[in-house]
């Protein structure tokens, strides 16, 4: 049976070596776990778009421009997931967690430190090798 993908768009946003990371909130998909800001894409919505709104939410930034950075598509079992990964440098504001949520910068050097969804191997391993 063809399961929905649910279509996401994430954020990597990094400033000289480091990246900023939230924790997801225990009731949620993956909850407990590290990630990349970011969300669901809205019918008619570019990623480019859903990442500034999601990121003004979220992280209370301003997002001025981006670059892709890979595509992944994940089953998770209960959910099966796009990732649409774009590499944010060019932002404003100070980076927090805008929900309540954690949030902090990371050196990309410590990010095995952090558990993240399996999805997100993929991603770490293409930001070391920025
Ligand atoms: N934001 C984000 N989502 C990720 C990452 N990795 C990953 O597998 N996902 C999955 O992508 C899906 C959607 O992300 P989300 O929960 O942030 O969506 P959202 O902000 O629109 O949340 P909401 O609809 O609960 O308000 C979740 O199933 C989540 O587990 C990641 O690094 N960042
Ligand atoms: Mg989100």
């Amino acid at each position: 049976m063809n399961k929905k993908i649910v279509h996401v768009a994430v954020g990597v946003i990094k400033a000289e070596n480091s990246v900023f990371i939230c924790k997801r909130p225990d009731n949620k998909h993956q909850g407990g776990l590290w990630e990349f800001p970011g969300g669901k894409v809205e019918r008619g919505e570019s990623v480019f778009t859903a990442l500034q709104r999601e990121l003004l939410e979220e992280v209370a930034l301003t997002i001025h421009s981006s670059t892709e950075l890979l595509v992944i598509e994940h089953d998770y079992g209960d959910k099966q997931v796009r990732l649409d990964v774009h590499l944010l440098t060019d932002f404003h504001g100070e980076a927090h967690g805008a929900e309540g949520q954690q949030g902090k910068w990371v050196a990309i050097t410590e990010l095995d430190n952090y558990a993240f969804p399996a999805a997100n191997v993929a991603i770490i391993e293409k930001i070391k090798a920025l």
